[in-house]
């Protein structure tokens, strides 16, 4: 079986960086770091306390003699500032329990650690999985696990975490998620994550930009409006924090990045609907077949007719497409189709 990392080739071993420091403005520098001297890697305007997270990332992945793995979506952070920012865009303190998605060389799993938090890790690639065990050997503190996270079962591992940490008077605490995720995973942890307002409080998501920009504006009326908007507002309130150019990760990404807050929702909260299952259903089967109007696409539920007045019944035209409809629109429809 071949190794899931592949072995640096000695040939493309990370050099040893160069460092030029611009003389503008003197708080921030340019440094570049050659693999190969046909491949620049370079990060710019980093603060002179961040080289530390450039030079321990390289240290630490060729520690393991690693290259970084396009299908694990490895793109490490090389700043500890954005690391920073992370941890308080969720407002980490001490005694919190985070779930950290792919902690890698384990740069924000030390910021949460150093904000008090507890840290439960889960990390598909078992060499970054011994590292980050390796780096924080206190087990009270960074529990890792060496899971694929799409496949794990969070809700009890959490939960189990939780009750460990349930405070004297009873009351039940809620964890948070901080991640710098895997690109290709986004929708999948945004789909896991969300429905868990019972044990998580927030989630804030590195993601690439133009998902994140898709997952909080809700693009009414165009061909971006998708189920997973509606999904997305149902379960949560979501909010763009601050964009984070491409050049601070090692491989750089051909794009750049953004952090999203989801404020989850309690059951309660959640719009009401007679069954989120058969909600979702609907709103699936509305966007199937481009363009389509809804007298047609719900066809299996009842009759074009009765779907023409159950529109018109909630103040909407007979001829409505999925992507007219808002969040409140679909919750209304439902309740009306479903009492026919
Ligand atoms: C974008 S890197 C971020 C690493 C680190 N958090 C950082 O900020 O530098 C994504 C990490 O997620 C891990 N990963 C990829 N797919 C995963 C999955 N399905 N479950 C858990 N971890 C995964 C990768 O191995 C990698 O360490």
């Amino acid at each position: 079986m071949p190794s899931l990392l592949q072995p640096l080739p000695p040939n493309l071993s990370f050099a040893p960086p160069r460092t030029r420091v611009r003389p503008s403005p003197p708080a921030h520098n340019s440094t570049t770091i050659s693999p190969r001297s046909t491949t620049t890697f370079a990060v710019k305007n980093t603060k002179t306390k961040n080289e530390d997270d450039y030079h321990s990332t390289l240290k630490a992945l060729n520690s393991q003699g690693r290259f970084p793995r396009k299908s694990l979506g490895q793109h490490y952070m090389l700043s500890s500032s954005i690391n920073e920012q992370l941890a308080g865009v969720a407002d980490i303190k001490e005694g919190d329990v985070v779930l950290e998605i792919g902690p890698g060389t384990g740069s924000l799993t030390n910021v949460l650690v150093n904000a008090g938090a507890t840290v439960l890790a889960i990390e598909k690639d078992p060499h970054m999985a011994a590292l980050v065990r390796k780096r924080f050997p206190d087990t009270h503190r960074v529990k890792v696990l060496e899971e694929d996270f799409t496949k794990c079962h969070i809700h009890s591992h959490l939960v189990s975490l939780l009750r460990c940490k349930k405070s004297p008077d009873g009351e039940s605490q809620y964890a948070k998620v901080v991640s710098n995720i895997p690109f290709n995973i986004s929708t999948d942890v945004v789909k896991l994550l969300l429905p868990m307002g019972d044990i998580f409080s927030e989630v804030v998501l590195l993601l690439q930009e133009e998902t994140a920009t898709r997952m909080v504006e809700l693009s009414l009326r165009t061909s971006e409006y998708r189920p997973v908007n509606i999904f997305i507002n149902f379960y949560s309130d979501p909010e763009f924090k601050f964009k984070v150019p491409r050049s601070n990760f090692f491989p750089q990404p051909k794009v750049d990045a953004a952090v999203v807050k989801f404020r989850l929702k309690q059951a309660a909260d959640y719009p009401s609907v007679s069954s989120i299952k058969s909600f979702f259903s609907m709103v699936n089967s509305a966007f199937t077949g481009k363009r389509k109007m809804l007298r047609r696409s719900l066809q299996h539920i009842c009759t074009s007719l009765e779907i023409e007045a159950a529109l018109e019944n909630v103040g909407l035209p007979a001829t409505s497409r999925p992507e007219e409809l808002t969040l409140d629109d679909f919750v209304k429809l439902h309740t009306v189709i479903t009492k026919i």
